[in-house]
């Protein structure tokens, strides 16, 4: 693979919080322009950490990237600010959909195009394409977000993010605590984005059989390491992996499996 096909590479990414407490101890892996990664992996296994590293948000939490490198579009994340990389594109959905409750649906998503250049024409047009996208966000444009249900909310967490038009989206347990059907839904919309507009998408699940089930490629955490990367098409199948590393049989149950499979590749 050229470099140049490649929009995200993190290389053996150690990170601690104060100094002292080890959450990374050696993460590797890479997202192909126009594709979808899956970080998979349990609680607490490094997920969050991993993409803070990604949008150099750790020093904001007295955390740090203590050894490794983060190259987006071959430059070092370290060295730029989380807002110039928000202009380069690279644009992060926290966990738990922050979205301003006291605010509009729109006017949510308006604030996400704040410090971009652009006219009030513009705006609107990228309005009208999130909407078209979010049909439900268009019928709740102008219902305050605290009004609105959590599969709404992050939904307009991920507009006000395409507010900014990312090249790379990260989005942090975008299904969490919502219903099957909207994280079925939300998956769809981020696919068809991904499809229609060539974005390219980092998105850290612990709901591995919806993340296999939409993203390109899969990485999994496993106490700070990434212990395996494949196709996610590739790992979807293999039963011994997925109830290995993530818990499930192929019935969706909880498995304790007695052997360690063989890995796909093995990474780092
Ligand atoms: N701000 C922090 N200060 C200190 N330790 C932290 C902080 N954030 C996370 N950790 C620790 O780092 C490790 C990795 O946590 P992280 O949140 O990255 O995992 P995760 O896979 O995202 O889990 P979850 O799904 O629960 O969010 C854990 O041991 C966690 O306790």
């Amino acid at each position: 693979m050229s470099d140049d096909d490649v929009i995200l590479a993190v290389d053996t990414v150690h990170a601690t919080y104060s100094h002292a407490i080890t959450a990374l101890h050696g993460v590797s892996f890479e997202l192909r322009r126009g594709q979808i990664l899956a970080l998979l992996g349990a609680n607490g296994a490094g997920k969050t950490t991993t993409l803070k590293a990604v949008s150099n948000l750790l020093p904001a939490e007295r955390g740090q990237v203590s050894a490794g490198t983060v190259r987006y579009d071959g430059g070092d994340v370290s060295r730029r600010k989380p807002a110039d990389l928000v202009r380069a594109g690279l644009v992060q959905v926290l966990e738990g959909r922050h979205c301003f409750k006291s605010l509009t649906v729109e006017e949510n998503l308006i604030a996400g195009g704040i410090g971009r250049s652009g006219r009030r024409a513009e705006i609107n047009a990228d309005l009208e394409r999130i909407y078209g996208y979010f049909p439900r966000l268009g019928e709740k444009r102008r219902t305050l977000s605290g009004l609105t249900s959590g599969g709404e909310q992050q939904m307009t967490a991920i507009g006000r993010a395409l507010m900014s038009r990312p090249r790379l989206l990260v989005l942090d347990e975008p299904s969490m605590g919502l219903s099957p059907l909207i994280v079925q839904d939300i998956f769809q919309t981020l696919r068809k984005l991904n499809r229609e507009t060539g974005l390219s998408i980092l998105v850290a699940e612990q709901n591995s059989a919806v993340a296999l089930r939409y993203a390109d490629h899969a990485t999994v955490l496993e106490n700070g390491v990434s212990v395996l990367s494949g196709a996610a098409a590739e790992l979807r199948q293999r039963e011994d992996i997925r109830a290995f590393y993530l818990g499930q049989s192929t019935t969706g149950q909880q498995a304790s499996p007695a052997a360690k499979p063989a890995h796909l590749h093995a990474v780092a």
